[in-house]
Formats: C-alpha cells, structure tokens, sequence
C-alpha cells in the first residue's frame, strides 16, 4: 500500500498528540512514511513537537518526523494537510466568548457572535495555508478541522473554489456515539444515520440499525425525550459543561420530536437559559486552558524532561479516527459513507445548491458524492436560512471589509435581540480584534 506524508498545520494544537497516536494505531488501513508539524508559533509548536518525536521514536518504526514555521520546508512534498488552527489561540476565544456575554447575548466558540469574530480571524488563517498547499503541494489533500467550519468552507468555497479541501467536524459523531450507547450497540459503526444542516447547526432525520434496518427513531425519542443524549443518570461526558450540553438536547429535540438536534441547536433556541447558565467570568475558553490545554503541554513537557513517553497519560484523540477514517477514503478509495461539508448542489432540495451543507457522503480518491436528503420540513428551513444568511454575510463582510454587512450578520444572527446590541457587540469585537482584522 502507497505510504502517505502527512503535514499536520497547527502542530502546536492540543489535538496534535492525538492525531498522531491515532495514524500510529492505523497504520495497516493507512500507512504513514512521514509527518510533519508546521505552526506560526514556534515556541509553542517545540514543546508539542519533542513530546511528538519520542513518541515516534519509541513507537514507530522509520517514520520519518519533522517540525517548521517555515511554509515551503512545511508545505512542500506532502499528501495530505490535516489542519487545525487556532488563529489567534485561546486568548481570543476567550474574548469571542465574554464579549457578548456583556451584553447578554450568548458567547460561545463557534455560535453567535463569539462564532463570527472567530470566523473574520480564521478565514484569513485557514486561506493562508490553503495557498501554501496549493503552491507546494498542488495534489495534496486539505482535511481541515478548523473552526468555525461553517464559516471556513463557506469562505473556502467562495474564494478558493478549485481548493483540494474537505471541511469535517467531530460533534456529529461524538453524539451517535452517545446514541448507540442509549440504544445499547457497541459503537456508531452500528448505526446508519441520515444527517442534514449547517455545520454546528443539524439534525438527524433517520437512526437505523445498520445490519437489519430497524428504524431505531421511536427507541431512541423515549429517551432523548428525558435525558438528552446523556445516559439514565445524566451522565455521559467527563467534563460538566459538556455533560449539561448532551443532557440539554432534550429541550431542542422537544422543538421537533421526529428530528434530534445537534447539541449545538441550544444556543440558537435557549440563548437565555445559555446565558443564564454561563458565568461572564470564567468561560469555556478558561475551562480549556485550565484543562485541555494545561494538560496536555504538562504531559508534553513530561516527555521531554523524562526522555520518554513510557508513563504517559496522553491518548488518543476521539475525533482522530475520524480524521484518518477520511484520509483513507481518498487515498485508497474506499467510497466511505463520511458526513462532510460540502456545496448543497440539490441534495437538501429546498435549500439554496450553493450552501455549503452538513450531509453524509461516500469518500473515495475521485471526489465526494453527497447522498440526497430531499426537502427538508418547513421549521429547519427556516432556522437554516437564518444561519446561512448571516454565514455569508461574514464572508461578505471578510472580503469588503464591510462594517454594514457584519452588523447585519450579527443583528441577522438568532442569538442577539436587536440592531442596537449587534452594534454594541461589534464596536467591541473589532476593538478586540484589531490584530487580526478590520472592518470600515
Ligand atoms: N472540526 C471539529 O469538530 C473540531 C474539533 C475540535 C477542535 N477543532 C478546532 O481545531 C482547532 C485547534 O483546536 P485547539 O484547541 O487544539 O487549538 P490550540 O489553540 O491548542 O492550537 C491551535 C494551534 O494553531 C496555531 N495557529 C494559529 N493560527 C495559525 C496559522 N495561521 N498558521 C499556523 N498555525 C496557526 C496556534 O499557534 C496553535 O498552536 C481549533 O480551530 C478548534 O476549534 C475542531
Ligand atoms: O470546548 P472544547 O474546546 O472542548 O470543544 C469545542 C469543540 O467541541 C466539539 O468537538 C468536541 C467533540 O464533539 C467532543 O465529543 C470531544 O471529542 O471533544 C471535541 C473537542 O473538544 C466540536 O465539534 C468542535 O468543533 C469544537 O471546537
Ligand atoms: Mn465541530
């Protein structure tokens, strides 16, 4: 089998480790003879980086390992991009967070307005090294993880159309696994869904057995309907604000009891109890600094102070296989079923063919293939619409820089009451955000 050299565009990232284990534990179905970390952080990338190499070291046999700020070293002679910036780390998403929580408007990393900041910094990021993949490996793929994905691939579609890139997203996945554990099945793989939206904002319009096709719906509505997608005690995710995420979908599912709701449809349908329930102080910004983040460059550190990764407590990433799953798909042609995010081009027949829409594909080396959805009812439709307009008024707004039109994002966004508090949140968001864009 073809072995594949991997660039990995974020090295400094959180998730870097883990995507490594994970390609380290799959190298039978995806084999690997290089990987390379390239961030615009050096010092912060060096740590993730001497961990990553003694893991290799001790782990694998002749890959061979590099790291770079250096564009041309990191682009050039690679297969597939596996990309997950931060543009402007977790400082920033603290501020897309707290800023419209002033102003009693939910704050959150890729929703409402914190979402739409982020989107103006990782438009910019995320077209910076679409263009080094394109100049120094022109057949390479892009599988990008950066956030927000809606707006990135709305942004990637508008002004790199002929870009090798495939926009995924973990969340769907993390709750099918949630749902074959309510529905007691080993895993999702035993699942068949069918899945349609927005990234961020979808819902599930099918859960089938996969072998027998049972259509699992009415099992699952009677207990999506009292515990969310956590389990009978209200249990189902290690951190709270995680757990009380997967236990509030049972109020967005009460919206609409033939459909289940992404986790992520909370915060355009409860703003207020979001609001009510988040401290203005300490976000999940903090949260993940305080945890994800501090552990993970801890356990790094540990590595290299020890000179092995023997004793680590660092593991496999949950969205990783899914990153490898996809990498697979195009290199040998699996034709796996993989939701995406790809053009709309009919497959929701009521919904715009330019939209760049959540849905499941088959993968294979010569491109996507979405599966259809049909028309969708007329409630999703109408949130859809919404959330679209003000995705592509931020990449409007990107590209001239247009104060006019990011205040209509916002003032247009279901998460902020009215035109006079989207000003307010937007005077401020452009003084925060000055570093990395700027709007007239
Ligand atoms: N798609 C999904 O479902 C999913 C799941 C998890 C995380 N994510 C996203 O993955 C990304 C990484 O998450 P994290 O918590 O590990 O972030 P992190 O802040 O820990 O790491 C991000 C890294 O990107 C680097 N970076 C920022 N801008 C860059 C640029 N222009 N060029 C090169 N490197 C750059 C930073 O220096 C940092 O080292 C975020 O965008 C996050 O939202 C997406
Ligand atoms: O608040 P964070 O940084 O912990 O998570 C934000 C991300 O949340 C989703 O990814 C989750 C995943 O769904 C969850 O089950 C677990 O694996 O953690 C992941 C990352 O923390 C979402 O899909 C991402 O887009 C968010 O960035
Ligand atoms: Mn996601």
């Amino acid at each position: 089998m073809k072995k594949s050299s991997i660039l990995i565009a974020g090295g400094g990232s959180t998730y870097t480790h883990g995507i490594i284990l994970m390609l380290l534990d799959n190298l039978h179905r995806f084999p690997v003879d290089e990987i390379k970390l390239y961030d615009n952080d050096g010092p912060r990338q060096e740590v993730v980086a001497k961990a990553c190499e003694i893991i290799l070291r001790e782990r694998s046999s002749g890959i061979r390992f590099s790291y770079t700020t250096d564009a041309e070293t990191a682009f050039t002679g690679v297969d597939f991009v596996m990309a997950h910036i931060r543009q402007g780390k977790l400082p920033m998403r603290e501020k897309d967070e707290k800023i419209p929580m002033k102003y009693g408007c939910v704050g959150q990393e890729t929703c409402g307005a914190g979402g739409i900041a982020y989107g103006m910094r990782s438009i910019t990021g995320v077209l910076e090294i679409v263009d080094y993949m394109t100049q120094y490996s022109p057949n390479a793929w892009m599988l990008n993880y950066s956030n927000p994905a809606a707006i990135v691939a709305e942004a990637t579609h508008r002004l790199r159309p002929d870009a090798r890139i495939y926009h995924i997203c973990d969340m769907p996945i993390s709750i099918e696994e949630a749902m074959a554990r309510i529905l007691d099945y080993r895993s999702a793989a035993d699942l068949e869904t069918r899945y349609y939206g927005l990234n961020h904002f979808g819902w599930w319009s099918s859960v089938r057995d996969k072998a027998t096709g049972e259509d699992l719906m009415p099992r699952l509505a009677a207990h999506v309907r009292q515990f969310g997608y956590a389990d009978e005690q209200g249990e189902g995710k290690e951190e709270i604000s995680w757990n009380e995420t997967f236990v509030k979908a049972r109020d967005s599912f009460a919206l609409d009891p033939s459909s289940f709701p992404n986790t992520y449809l909370q915060y355009y349908l409860y703003g207020d109890d979001m609001v009510a329930h988040t401290s203005p102080d300490y976000s999940r910004a903090n949260e993940v600094m305080a945890g994800r983040e501090r552990f993970v460059f801890s356990e790094c550190q540990k590595i290299i102070d020890e000179g092995t990764a023997v004793n680590t407590q660092l593991t496999i990433d949950e969205h990783a296989s899914y990153i490898v799953d996809l990498a697979q798909a195009i290199a040998f042609n699996t034709k796996r079923r993989m939701l995406l995010i790809v053009p709309n081009n009919g497959a929701i027949s009521n919904f715009d063919d330019d939209a760049m829409v959540e849905v499941p594909c088959l993968v294979g080396s010569f491109g996507v293939e979405p599966l259809t959805i049909g028309a969708i009812p007329a409630f999703q439709r109408g949130l859809l619409y919404q959330q679209y307009s003000v995705e592509k008024l931020v990449v409007d707004a990107w590209i001239e820089k247009s104060y006019q039109k990011l205040w209509q994002a916002l003032t247009l966004s279901k998460t902020i009451p009215s035109a006079r508090v989207a000003k307010q949140i937007l005077d401020d968001l452009i003084e925060a955000n000055q570093e990395y864009w700027t709007v007239e």
